[in-house]
């Protein structure tokens, strides 16, 4: 029983996830009853900047987390990779769903690969670790900006613009778009964004009614990686200036406490000449990746994270 007020950004791809999350929602509640609350952020606003240098991820949730305090919704349904490490104050994740594909593709012209493009290619991202990623892999390729929801980035491939760009396998399937993918991107190329391929519904800490029905939803072995991953992220201090990636897995067919998770956590300069990376095995989600960012921090990680600060301050 109940009705839910629900937060969602505008975009196709906020809307459909949105969408999807209520309709199984319902067929874990068939009482429940659900309204949408559509929300323009910030970050949808700012177009023409480059997001690391008007604030980063949080642009695009905290307008919709000032509505979940404010009591005008109840729950929120964002991409888990959109999500600041750290959540405000008397807001929580009440459920992340079983995560999908986590992988960057890459969208080119004539449906080319990564080895296949030629000398000096244009590449279309905005985002830093997977140009950096991509840099360490081709140094030849040229890299510029591109923003916009994943329409406008293929429109933009579309006009003549790129000649290839890369967005999210994830984003792509939800939307029923992924016949446009030329390539999956190894994990070995481009380790993925802290929780790319997964959501985060979240909700007021004290909404027991709310927790209650999104329990129901939540996938143990997902929250399981994303905490190892998003712990790492947090450790690091990884805002959006410096290139930072990591991607967590649990055993197969394991669901339990007690199970064994394997992260990868990545720190490169943005010019992607240095990387370091660093795979390890541990139970406890939160504590492995404190550890996997104090060993990469140890080998060099620290060193090349406070010179892009400083660089960036200056
Ligand atoms: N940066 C924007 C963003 N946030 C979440 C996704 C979709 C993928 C996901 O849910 O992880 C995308 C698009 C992209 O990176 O291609």
């Amino acid at each position: 029983m109940g009705n839910w007020k629900v937060g969602t950004r505008r975009s196709m791809l906020a809307l459909t996830q949105t969408n999807w999350v209520i309709d199984q929602l319902k067929q874990l509640d068939r009482e429940a009853t659900f309204e949408r609350h559509e929300i323009v952020t910030k970050g949808d606003r700012i177009l023409d900047v480059t997001l690391s240098k008007v604030g980063g991820k949080g642009l695009f949730v905290k307008e919709i987390e000032q509505s979940l305090l404010d009591g005008e919704t109840d729950f929120a349904v964002h991409s888990l990779k959109d999500m600041p490490a750290e959540l405000p104050e008397g807001l929580v994740i009440g459920a992340i769903p079983k995560r999908v594909d986590p992988r960057d593709v890459l969208l080119s012209k004539e449906g080319k690969t990564l080895d296949e493009l030629p000398q000096g290619a244009l590449i279309g991202t905005s985002s830093l670790r997977r140009s950096a990623q991509l840099l360490a892999y081709r140094p030849d390729l040229r890299i510029e900006s591109i923003r916009g929801n994943i329409d406008t980035r293929i429109r933009k491939l579309n006009e003549g613009n790129f000649d290839a760009i890369v967005l999210a396998a994830a984003g792509l399937e939800r939307v029923n778009w992924d016949g446009t993918i030329s390539q999956f991107l190894p994990i070995d190329i481009s380790l993925p964004a802290v929780g790319q391929g997964a959501l985060a519904i979240e909700c007021r800490a004290d909404d027991e009614e709310t927790l209650n029905l999104l329990r129901k939803f939540d996938h143990l072995p997902t929250r399981l990686a994303v905490t190892a991953e998003r712990s790492f992220l947090h450790r690091l201090e990884g805002g959006c200036q410096v290139p930072i990636g990591a991607y967590a897995t649990v055993a197969e067919g394991e669901d339990g406490e007690g199970t064994l998770i394997t992260l990868t956590g990545m720190v490169a300069t943005p010019d992607g000449t240095q990387v370091f990376k660093k795979t390890a095995q541990g139970t406890d989600p939160a504590a492995l990746g404190l550890q996997v960012a104090d060993v990469l921090a140890e080998e060099g990680a620290a060193e090349v994270l406070e010179r892009v600060k400083k660089e960036n301050q200056a």
